[in-house]
């Protein structure tokens, strides 16, 4: 049997060589890309049911039922995996293999949304001009409908944006090709291309929707940037942010983004999107639900909660900190019965490595590493995982992902924490529509477990 490590890094030099092959020549869209695998991928789906269909995967605990399916295989996922202790693949691919492997933006170095969401899609690395010719594709998409500029404009600037932002991703499926062709009748056979053509429609919109969110909120009353048509989707994004200039800020954005697009399929945002779509809502609206899971404290908008929860430990101590003046705070978070935000995960059991890449961002430049916010987060890293362990109680001590995010953005300007877990929904969007196209492109049912009650539970280990 081939061990796990050889599997992925074959899987790692296969993909690589086969965008060594196809980088010298290939200009193809992501459509033709996609119409190329899908077959393939429906044969694969069609063996694995009438070969191994009733082969044994792992058993069902009476734990899995109460404690949150932890654990349990239950799900089709196939852009990406994670490794309780390596962290995040995509297509196989580890973060480092994909800052080499992907290309970034012109005059950048950092990963883009383009080239990620090709590979999550297409299981493929791009060429630069599969990737540009994408963010062309992006960018001619990604105005707003009048209708959805209106209805930000009118909500009250106090609302929180999670709920801005699924109100407006939702409010897109005015428009959706795949609700209108449903109702036309077509055959399922075809639902992946409907559902395809509003996922990139709604990954163009999102900048301008998230921007219109944080200006109204933030900035209200000044002009808000068009989308240039030779920029990529973050470029952009920064640009209506009203942050285009800062071109340190835009890398962090890129990287960020591409980072946080997909981590396997129970996570609650993409697990949310796919529950909706089985049943074979339009993409927009199953996103939108996909953001409100999101939105939750324990999921996407810890990162927002770090932040908070960093500045009052600032406030409270000082900028002067040392190890042990954290160490008592952590402690006054967990005896006043709190999670300490930033830290644990639900799979991983070591650091998370898209935080290792956030930080390894601030080490290549000396104004991040200067910041008392960012040391105060990195020297919190430090403490933390003894305080945990030794509090006993999270099976996982390390930070994730969001112990770093916010601090960079609360760096460069973006200082309005509450706005941070919209930047999370920009990205998201990458994985959680991946996976509606492929469940659609390989005929997926409705997604519907079987609940038990207690006392039927009962009745059965007694049986
Ligand atoms: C992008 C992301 O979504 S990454 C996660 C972002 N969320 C956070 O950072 C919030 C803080 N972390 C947490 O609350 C948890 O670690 C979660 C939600 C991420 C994972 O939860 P679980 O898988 O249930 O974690 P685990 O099995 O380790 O939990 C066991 C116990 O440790 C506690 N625990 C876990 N993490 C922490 C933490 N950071 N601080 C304090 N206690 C914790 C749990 O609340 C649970 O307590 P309980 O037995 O009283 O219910
Ligand atoms: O995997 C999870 O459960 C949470 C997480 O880190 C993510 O969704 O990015």
């Amino acid at each position: 049997m081939l061990r796990r490590s050889s599997v992925v890094a074959s899987a790692f030099a296969r993909n690589l060589a086969s965008a060594g092959q196809r980088r010298l020549a290939s200009t193809k869209t992501i459509r033709e890309v996609l119409e190329e695998v899908v077959p393939a991928k429906r044969a694969q789906l069609q063996a694995l049911k009438a070969e191994h269909g009733q082969a044994v995967l792992g058993d069902v605990k009476v734990e899995h039922l109460l404690g949150g399916m932890r654990g349990l295989k239950a799900m089709l996922w196939d852009a990406s995996v994670l490794d309780p202790n390596e962290g995040i693949r995509f297509h196989g691919l580890s973060i480092p293999d994909c800052q080499k492997a992907l290309p970034p933006a012109p005059g950048g170095k950092e990963i883009i949304a383009e080239s990620m969401l090709w590979l999550l899609l297409t299981g493929k690395v791009p060429t630069e001009a599969e990737t540009r010719q994408l963010s062309k594709e992006l960018a001619e998409r990604g105005q707003l409908p009048k209708h959805v500029e209106k209805l930000l404009d009118e909500l009250p600037a106090s609302l929180h944006p999670m709920t801005q932002l699924g109100m407006g991703v939702a409010a897109l499926n005015h428009d959706s090709a795949f609700a209108s062709a449903y109702e036309r009748g077509i055959k399922k056979t075809e639902y992946w291309t409907y559902a395809l053509e509003d996922s990139i429609n709604l990954i163009a919109k999102l900048p301008a929707i998230a921007a219109r969110i944080y200006r109204n909120a933030y900035k209200p009353g000044t002009p808000i940037a068009g989308v240039d048509k030779d920029l990529d989707l973050v470029g952009n994004y920064a640009n209506m942010l009203g942050f285009g200039d800062n071109h340190n800020l835009t890398e962090y954005l890129r990287l960020y983004i591409a980072l946080h697009g997909d981590h396997e399929g129970g996570n609650a945002s993409a697990h949310t999107a796919h529950l909706i779509g089985s049943t074979l809502a339009d993409p927009f609206i199953a996103y939108a639900g996909a953001l409100y899971a999101l939105a939750g404290p324990l999921h996407g908008l810890a990162n927002q909660e770090v932040l908070r929860w960093q500045l009052n430990m600032r406030k409270e101590l000082g900028d002067n900190l040392t190890h042990d003046h954290i160490k008592e705070f952590l402690w006054k978070t967990l005896k006043g019965g709190q999670v300490v935000p930033g830290y644990g995960h639900g799979v991983l059991r070591n650091p998370d490595p898209r935080f290792t890449a956030l930080l390894q961002f601030c080490e290549t430049r000396p104004e991040l590493l200067a910041d008392p916010v960012i040391q105060m987060v990195k020297k919190t890293s430090e403490v933390a995982p003894t305080v945990l362990r030794e509090h006993g109680k999270s099976k996982n001590p390390h930070p994730n992902v969001d112990a770093a995010s916010g601090c960079v953005l609360y760096h460069y300007g973006i200082t309005q924490f509450k706005y941070y877990t919209v930047i999370f929904g920009v990205s998201r969007a990458l994985g959680a529509l991946t996976q509606i196209v492929w469940a659609r492109a390989l005929g997926l049912p409705i997604e519907r477990p079987k609940s038990l009650s207690m006392d039927a539970i009962e009745k059965q280990i007694k049986q």
